[in-house]
């Protein structure tokens, strides 16, 4: 139906680049690529392999692809991002953010130059990457604190709840919640309550170890979960804790709005520290006992972990 030429064209109009490659990982044709948005010319590569283009470890993950697309001769579908710094040669003249592209790869029925081959659609997939960034995003973090949210703290759970039972790892829990927060929303405002929430925030962020992973629960309530961790130990960081958020606060200014001379002293956390336990049949089970030990806690007077 249609000529050479116009065959030729059609392949050329394709806008997304079309790469012929070898089981050696040498371009052996590239067609398309015709949205000059998202693609160079990607002419000059024909001929050279993807070792001599790509950093090595990118060059392997490239020639582990074609080697599965050709093994199952189905087609593969991957993600993946290519930097600037991926590229050999190419200085400082490349694009400073990583671009994301979609791989759809499949084995061809005939041989190159008596090697294997495959055709590889490679489709610039960023602005998507970069919306699906965002919404996880936002599902998993707090608004107000950047903390976690509830959500990823219940899936963190599970899965340290797994890892526990099979590898018996120490793993602390401390439920805490904010002081006499009524008092300081009623008597300062609700913004200075969001204030001291984000403060106590600020101070996870500060006074935790890398590996330890806060969430604020709801309300003023949060939760931090320390992996690897002894109760013993876990006590002396959640003291720390304690005593950073308490000289935070004071550094505010806790006034009643009505008589600016009433500063609120009651400045403090209450929580409750437990442990995944032989006995658990769910991490809920440590969540309960964190729970009422943090009731203990505003019961003995606040402003104290009980353990
Ligand atoms: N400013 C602010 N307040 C909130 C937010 N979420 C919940 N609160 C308020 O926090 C208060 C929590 O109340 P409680 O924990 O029951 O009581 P509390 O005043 O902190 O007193 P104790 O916990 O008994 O020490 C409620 O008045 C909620 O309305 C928030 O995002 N911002």
């Amino acid at each position: 139906m249609f000529s050479t030429e116009q065959q030729q064209a059609i392949f050329q109009a394709l806008p997304d680049p079309v790469f012929i490659l070898t089981r050696s990982g040498r371009y052996a044709d590239i067609l398309g690529g015709s949205d000059s948005r998202y693609y160079h010319d990607g002419s000059m590569l024909i001929g050279q392999k993807i070792e001599d283009v790509l950093i090595p470890e990118k060059a392997d993950w490239f020639m582990l692809q074609i080697e599965r697309a050709l093994a199952s001769r189905q087609l593969l579908v991957v993600e993946y991002g290519l930097a600037g710094s991926d590229v050999k040669g190419l200085g400082n003249d490349g694009p400073d953010t990583v671009i994301w592209f979609e791989g759809r790869i499949q084995a061809l029925d005939f041989t190159i130059d008596g090697e294997d081959a495959v055709v590889w659609v490679a489709s610039n997939i960023s602005a998507r990457h970069e919306l699906e960034a965002q919404l996880r995003h936002k599902s998993e973090i707090d608004e107000l604190t950047g903390l976690h949210n509830r959500r990823s703290l219940m899936v963190q759970l599970r899965n340290q709840f797994s890892l526990f039972q099979r590898y018996q790892t120490q793993t602390a829990i401390l439920l805490f919640d904010l002081d006499f927060l009524k008092t300081i929303n009623d008597s300062c405002g609700h913004l200075m309550g969001d204030r001291v929430l984000r403060l106590i925030a600020d101070c996870c962020r500060k006074h935790l170890r890398e590996q330890d992973f806060s969430a604020r629960y709801g309300g003023d309530e949060f939760v931090i979960l320390m992996p690897q961790t002894s109760v013993e130990q876990a006590e002396h960081l959640a003291q720390r804790l304690r005593l950073a958020i308490v000289s935070a606060m004071g550094s505010q200014p806790l006034h009643s709005r009505n008589n600016p001379n009433d500063a609120i002293k009651e400045r403090g956390i209450s929580g409750g520290l437990s442990q995944f336990s032989a006995g658990d049949a769910s991490f809920e089970d440590v969540i309960g006992r964190a729970d009422r030990l943090l009731y203990m806690a505003k019961q003995q007077g606040r402003n104290r972990i009980c353990v």
